[in-house]
């Protein structure tokens, strides 16, 4: 469904991505994981084209996505940090996503899901941060998308909502859908993920399933497993 082929992203003299090769298939939940300023971040904001790769390619669904738009309405996106307009309410900031998104969508579902009725009124601005997540998630997943792309979706989250946030995920993934998530958060990794996808160095480290690293790395304990990926990096 998705190819990321030789991509290579630097800031000024920092190379972030430097000639990585990636495959994600279609459904299934894949957890791109690595050290703070791994690229991450960079990598999903290629995939969007908020990041412009200096060499490489991306495929989605077998066709180059670079610098191409349209397949941006197949995909929904829930940003790591969410810039909202302090002087709207929930309700206007929902209502404008969705005329600017003329697709169908299922908002009041998710506002009752995640207990959202109260705070519809209210400013933007003067909502507690993970009040503010929880709307980021409804504004996320309102729409039905084939590819959903999560960056930190658990930030802020109380442990009910997080509850229902792995329903939702493992939900849309029983539909079909693929869903790229990334987080520090390793319960929820060995929750909820099918793949795993180790990113050091600018390259993919490891990608397969949770078991699999698990023996790579003798370690039966999934933080260890990673901790000791990412030791490997400071060896
Ligand atoms: N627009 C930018 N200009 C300059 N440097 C940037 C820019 N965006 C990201 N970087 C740098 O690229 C590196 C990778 O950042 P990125 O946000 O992709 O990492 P990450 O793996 O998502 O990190 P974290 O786990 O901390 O969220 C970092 O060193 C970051 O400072």
């Amino acid at each position: 469904m998705i190819q990321f082929k030789n991509l290579h992203k630097r800031f000024g003299k920092l190379a972030v991505l430097d000639g990585l090769d990636l495959s994600i298939k279609k459904g299934g939940i894949f957890a791109i994981l690595g050290p703070n300023g791994s690229g991450k971040t960079t990598l999903i904001k290629c995939l969007l084209g908020m990041v412009i790769p200096q060499k490489g390619d991306i495929f989605y669904n077998d066709k180059s996505v670079l610098k191409k738009w349209s397949y941006r309405n197949e995909l929904n996106y829930l940003p790591q940090i969410a810039n909202f307009p302090p002087n709207l309410s929930v309700q206007e900031l929902i209502e404008m996503v969705k005329n600017l998104r003329p697709k169908e969508s299922n908002e009041q579902e998710l506002i009752d899901l995640f207990g959202l009725n109260d705070s519809l009124q209210k400013k933007l601005g003067n909502l507690s941060g993970g009040t503010k997540q929880k709307v980021n998630i409804v504004l996320t997943f309102m729409f039905d998308s084939n590819l959903i792309i999560l960056d930190e979706p658990t930030n802020g989250l109380d442990p009910i909502a997080l509850i229902h946030l792995k329903e939702l995920i493992k939900k849309e993934k029983e539909k079909g859908k693929t869903i790229l998530i990334t987080t520090h958060i390793m319960s929820f990794v060995n929750e909820v993920a099918d793949e795993i996808v180790f990113l050091l160095d600018g390259k993919i480290y490891f990608k397969g399933a949770i078991d699999e690293l698990k023996k790579q790395t003798n370690n039966d304990d999934l933080e260890h497993a990673i901790a000791n990926l990412i030791s490997k990096q400071y060896a």
